[in-house]
């Protein structure tokens, strides 16, 4: 069943998406891939930290499944890393699809180098503290958006998407009506050069 829908939705524009949800819970955009190309679908698992922290990272990491998006809360802290290269590859290692942080991380070149899609505030220098603390799997937010655990979320070059359980099946199916509805216009409109843009405009502009 949640292959299933990761399939559907990893094959819709977030534009769509966004579309279909009326964009209530979409992220705030200062939260970016950062490599272009990135794009990720799938459940959240929840990871709150204390400011400046990142040892909950680590417990997150122990108990995802494969596919799962670690959706960390920092709190916008931007002076200290939640994860950097060896952190990330530890994620990748054992199935998890990416970050979603409502902070930064450290060493963007291994990010990408690694291929390994983050979307985060930025990056720093400077490594997250060890003291412990934080949880994982509770109640979250991330770029003004609340999450839960198991929520799913979609990211791509556009922004990010929370979508809660139980309106996955509704939205998915109004993300592809809107983009069978786009492909639709802009066959109208687009066929046959200025001819059908005039057209097109002639019945839209009032
Ligand atoms: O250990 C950390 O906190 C972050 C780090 O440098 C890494 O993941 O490479």
């Amino acid at each position: 069943m949640t292959l299933r829908i990761v399939e559907r939705l990893v094959v819709l524009p977030t534009t769509a998406i966004s579309d279909a949800t009326g964009g209530h819970t979409n992220v705030a955009a200062s939260i970016k891939p950062v490599a272009d190309h990135f794009k990720i679908a799938g459940r959240a698992l929840t990871v709150r930290l204390p400011d400046g922290e990142n040892g909950a990272v680590l417990e997150a990491i122990s108990q995802a499944e494969k596919g799962d998006i670690l959706v960390i809360d920092a709190k916008g802290n931007t002076n200290r890393a939640v994860a950097g290269d060896f952190v990330m590859q530890l994620a990748q290692g054992v199935g998890v699809q990416g970050f979603v942080v409502d902070g930064v991380i450290r060493d963007l070149a291994a990010a990408r180098a690694i291929d390994f899609p983050v979307f985060a505030l930025g990056t720093t220098v400077a490594a997250g503290n060890k003291n412990g603390g934080g949880t994982v799997g509770g109640p979250v937010s991330v770029g003004g958006v609340a999450v839960q655990n198991g929520d799913y979320i979609v990211g791509d070059i556009d922004g990010v998407i929370v979508i809660p359980q139980k309106d996955i099946q509704q939205i998915i199916e109004a993300a592809e009506a809107k983009v069978a509805k786009d492909e639709a216009r802009e066959h109208e409109a687009l066929h046959n050069g200025e001819a059908s843009i005039r057209a097109y405009l002639a019945k839209v502009v009032k």
